[in-house]
């Protein structure tokens, strides 16, 4: 078995809290994630879907090394992550564009760090522009572009430094239909032509389906994998795979996932736990 590209071994996510339940000042612990175990090929597009609160915005700030877990580990190529780094690009729901910035000067932020020359980063920033689709805009500033645009502006600034793998959370949330439509066709054919291994975080059954090979299920309270699926679906097709009586069947399977019980009642119980229960364990 090769080594998968990510690799998430028993990660837990606590966060400390305030719960004035407990009287003033007390404090609890939230596990916001609990053993989330998976492994995720190169290459491959993966969607996690789940609903709100479920964690899937922690999974992503532990991805991106912006967090640590509280325990257990993800694992790049084999490798423990311990921080942000130019091998992971992110791309938020909200542009995170710079306003005072052009798209070329906003595509060109990571290039930069990396102490690319002028002239290769202009080369650079020019290629992936036009893979989002957007040559012709490259002087545009932020507030001169639609939102699609400045979402585009965001993955083109993401793929730039060529990471090996392409963080996406909710990126297409707070676009209109027809626009979020366009983009998760342009982000798999850009996916196809730069073969990224992506992770894409979404509220949308559909689109979960519709982008990813792999779709990962989470529960809520706290956070769990609750089951990954298999899109096997003829992509080759010309018509619109979301009428194709598998991609309803797969549909009403998340579905499913999503709106059965989170589990037992004592596993309910246990997603607040009091801190001294965890950083005092009672002695043997
Ligand atoms: N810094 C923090 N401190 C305390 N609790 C937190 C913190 N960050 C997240 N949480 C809690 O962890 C849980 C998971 O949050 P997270 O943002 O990961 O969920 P999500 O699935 O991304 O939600 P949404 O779909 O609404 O964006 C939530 O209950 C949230 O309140």
């Amino acid at each position: 078995m090769p080594t998968p590209k990510l690799r998430f071994d028993h990660v837990h996510k606590d966060f400390t809290v305030r719960d004035d339940t407990r009287g003033r000042g007390a404090r609890t612990l939230f596990t916001a994630l609990d053993d989330f175990t998976l492994d995720v090929p190169a290459g491959e597009l993966l969607t996690v879907v789940g609903p709100s609160g479920c964690g899937k915005s922690t999974l992503l700030d532990l991805l991106a090394g912006l967090t640590q877990p509280s325990s257990g580990a993800i694992l790049l190529d084999g490798q423990p992550l311990t921080g942000p780094g130019l091998d992971r690009g992110v791309v938020f729901q909200q542009y995170a564009l710079l306003p005072w910035r052009t798209a070329r000067a906003n595509v060109e932020l990571g290039l930069e760090a990396k102490g690319l020359s002028r002239a290769r980063r202009s080369e650079i920033s020019g290629r992936y522009l036009d893979l989002v689709g957007l040559s012709g805009f490259e002087q545009r500033y932020p507030h001169e572009l639609s939102g699609g645009m400045k979402q585009r502006v965001a993955i083109a600034r993401a793929l730039a430094f060529e990471p090996e793998v392409l963080l996406m959370d909710e990126p297409f949330a707070a676009l209109d239909a027809q626009t979020r439509e366009t983009l998760q066709d342009e982000l798999l054919r850009i996916w196809r032509a730069t073969g990224t291994t992506i992770v894409f975080i979404t509220h949308g059954i559909d689109e979960a389906l519709y982008l990813g090979q792999r779709v990962a299920v989470m529960s809520p309270r706290p956070g769990r994998l609750r089951t990954v699926i298999d899109v096997d679906l003829d992509r080759s097709r010309s018509d619109d795979i979301r009428s194709d009586p598998e991609f309803g069947r797969l549909r009403h399977r998340v579905w499913t996932e999503l709106h059965s019980p989170a589990g037992t009642p004592d596993e309910a119980e246990t997603d607040l736990l009091p801190l001294h229960a965890t950083l005092e364990p009672a002695r043997a």
